[in-house]
């Protein structure tokens, strides 16, 4: 399809206001757009930024499943109704009417979609984004690579049948290659060919596949990178046909500017680790605190992928560009210095009903690491679920910390290590822009201020995920401070009894305790002979 297109993709940019409107936003006014994963953390995020900037688009059609006993209007009516979408309604008053929610389930070979959305689908989407994925480390060779990989090409097979297709936009992860410390804007391929591992899944069983998963993923840490890789591979095999792109994000986190600051609404990545820490269940982690913590917001994302999306359809580039989404080498930050800035932001916003006082150490020692989960982790969880059998109730915080160093050990793995991914084409990209464009779909993370970015991300995480009330901060804060004196009157016991223990066995101890007593005594009087002289 490339160079098919005979339409004027350059749009004259209009004026709003006194101001030359943004290209890109002139871009997608009129289109059909379609998006799959729009029902997940970056996709609602995407589809919120095109309504607010242009308006005027056709129509959006996100392929949805049904899901929680929720219909698929229900999950739409849901995600617009949500404080994510209220600027929204503001410039389009009417956006109920400008999305479309198609049925589809990726897990399916032919995703499920009826026939005739499929032809709607076929004969009007002008730009296609591919951001639904499966994000679990740990999830089945099998069911991962259905969806990061069989998806993706059923997805790409369906495009290649639109005729009026722009650009087909592939969101896949700087992780892809995570097993490289050195990665290039190109595509490297895996030693097994998607179509034989696609191939393969349908045949083998489930314990087969358990068996040769380890030597598949070789040594990339888990089966989401390595099907995400086997991702890439398939959109370049089809790339000849289509006019792709790949957007690789690092680590998304809340937002930082759009629609407002620190919206944030699950549980991956950092977000998940903010709340372990926050209600002081996570004290400590084998994280090396020079490693570069490479997240991105999710907004950067959006903008970017919106700007690849304008760039792809009207310069067509010749091969298919990869753009890298990364933090690290435009403006790093390091997991030591984040974890300060987490929990310098807990003192000002502290979470509520917290089980100990945040405190968050980096390790990098093995035996240190076992020695914390030991001590500040398990011991802890032990005492209170021994506590809550005393009291007559159900003991569950052994289970819930198993659970949660388990979390924790998957992404040890993204916590040691740093990456350099090179960012010509996103730097390019970049110069491209007009002033307007890299004013309304800023991907320049340059200007982001790590401090107010962690600050505001912690506060997005206690309102929209925990929701909670600021009303609750000075509850909240005296809570920490009746967690901080028993922890205070707790040490001071077990030192006492360890002392006691320690004189009534040892001379030298005892001496010790009887100089110190002395040195005391003697300190307090000539204090108080000094203070009597003076007056
Ligand atoms: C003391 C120090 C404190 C420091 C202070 C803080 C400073 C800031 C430090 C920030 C460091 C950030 C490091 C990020 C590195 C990420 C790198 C990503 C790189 C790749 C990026 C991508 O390209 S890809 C997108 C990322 N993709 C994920 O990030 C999926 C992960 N996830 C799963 O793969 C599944 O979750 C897994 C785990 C199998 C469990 O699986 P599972 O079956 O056992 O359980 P579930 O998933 O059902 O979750 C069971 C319970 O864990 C809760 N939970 C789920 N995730 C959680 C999470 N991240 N942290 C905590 N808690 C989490 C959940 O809410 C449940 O809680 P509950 O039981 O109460 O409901
Ligand atoms: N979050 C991160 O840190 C990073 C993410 N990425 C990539 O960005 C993209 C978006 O990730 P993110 O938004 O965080 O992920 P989410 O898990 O929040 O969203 C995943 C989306 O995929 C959809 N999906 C999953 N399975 C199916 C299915 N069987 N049928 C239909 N839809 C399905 C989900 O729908 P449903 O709501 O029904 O479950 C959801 O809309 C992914 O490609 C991911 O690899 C890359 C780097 C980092």
């Amino acid at each position: 399809m490339k160079g098919h297109l005979t339409r004027n993709l350059f749009p004259e940019p209009q004026k709003t206001k006194g101001r030359v409107m943004s290209t890109i936003a002139a871009f997608y006014s009129g289109k059909s757009i379609l998006i799959t994963g729009a029902t997940g953390f970056l996709g609602k995020v995407l589809m919120e930024k095109l309504f607010r900037t242009s308006p005027d688009l056709k129509v959006i059609y996100i392929l949805v499943r049904p899901k929680a006993g929720q219909t698929l209007q229900q999950r739409v009516f849901q995600i617009l109704n949500s404080k994510l979408f209220e600027k929204v309604k503001d410039v389009c008053p009417n956006v109920h009417e400008k999305i479309r929610a198609i049925y589809a389930d990726l897990n399916q070979n032919d995703l499920a979609i009826s026939k005739e959305d499929k032809q709607e689908l076929l004969s009007c989407t002008d730009i296609v984004f591919h951001c639904a994925a499966t994000v679990r480390f740990d999830d089945h060779l099998r069911h991962a690579v259905q969806l990061n990989v069989t998806a993706t090409q059923q997805l790409l097979l369906m495009a290649s049948q639109m005729p009026k297709l722009e650009a087909f936009i592939h969101i896949s992860t700087a992780f892809s290659n995570c097993n490289l410390k050195h990665i290039d804007e190109v595509i490297y391929p895996c030693p097994v060919e998607p179509k034989k591992i696609i191939d393969s899944m349908e045949w083998l069983d489930d314990a087969i596949i358990d068996e040769i998963t380890p030597k598949l993923i070789g040594d990339r840490p888990n089966t989401y990178t390595y099907t995400k890789a086997l991702g890439e591979m398939v959109v370049q095999q089809e790339s000849s046909n289509l006019n792709i792109a790949i957007v690789r994000p690092s680590i998304v986190g809340a937002t930082w500017q759009e629609p407002f600051p620190g919206w944030v609404d699950n549980l991956n990545g950092p977000s998940g680790l903010i709340i372990a820490a926050g209600k002081g269940f996570l004290r400590a982690i084998r994280g090396t605190p020079k490693a570069v913590a490479d997240l991105i917001p999710v907004d950067t994302v959006a903008n970017l992928t919106l700007a690849v999306g304008w760039y792809t359809a009207v310069n067509r580039p010749k091969s298919t560009l990869i753009y890298h989404c990364t933090s690290g080498n435009f403006n790093p930050c390091y997991w030591g210095k984040m974890g300060f800035q987490v929990l310098a932001a807990f003192e000002k916003i502290p979470f509520e009903r917290a089980f100990r006082r945040p405190y968050a150490d980096f390790t990098t020692n093995t035996i240190t690491t076992q020695y914390w989960n030991a001590v500040s982790h398990r011991a802890p969880a032990i005492i209170y679920d021994f506590y809550l059998r005393l009291t007559g109730r159900k003991p569950r915080m052994t289970k819930l910390m198993n659970r949660l160093l388990r979390t924790v050990s998957m992404l040890e793995y993204f916590l040691n290590r740093s990456w350099e991914w090179s960012t010509y084409n996103t730097e390019m990209l970049m110069s491209e822009l007009s002033p307007e464009d890299q004013r309304v779909f800023n991907f320049d993370v340059r200007q982001l201020n790590w401090l107010e970015y962690i600050e505001n991300y912690v506060l997005g995480v206690k309102k929209y995920l925990l929701k909670e009330d600021m009303a609750g901060v000075p509850k909240a804060k005296q809570h920490l401070k009746r967690l901080r004196n028993i922890h205070y009157l707790f040490n001071t016991a077990l030192f006492l009894i360890a002392w006691r223990l320690l004189i009534a066995r040892s001379q030298m101890a005892r001496n010790v305790w009887f100089f110190i007593v002395n040195f005391c005594y003697k300190f307090l009087s000539y204090f108080r002979a000094s203070s009597t002289l003076k007056v």
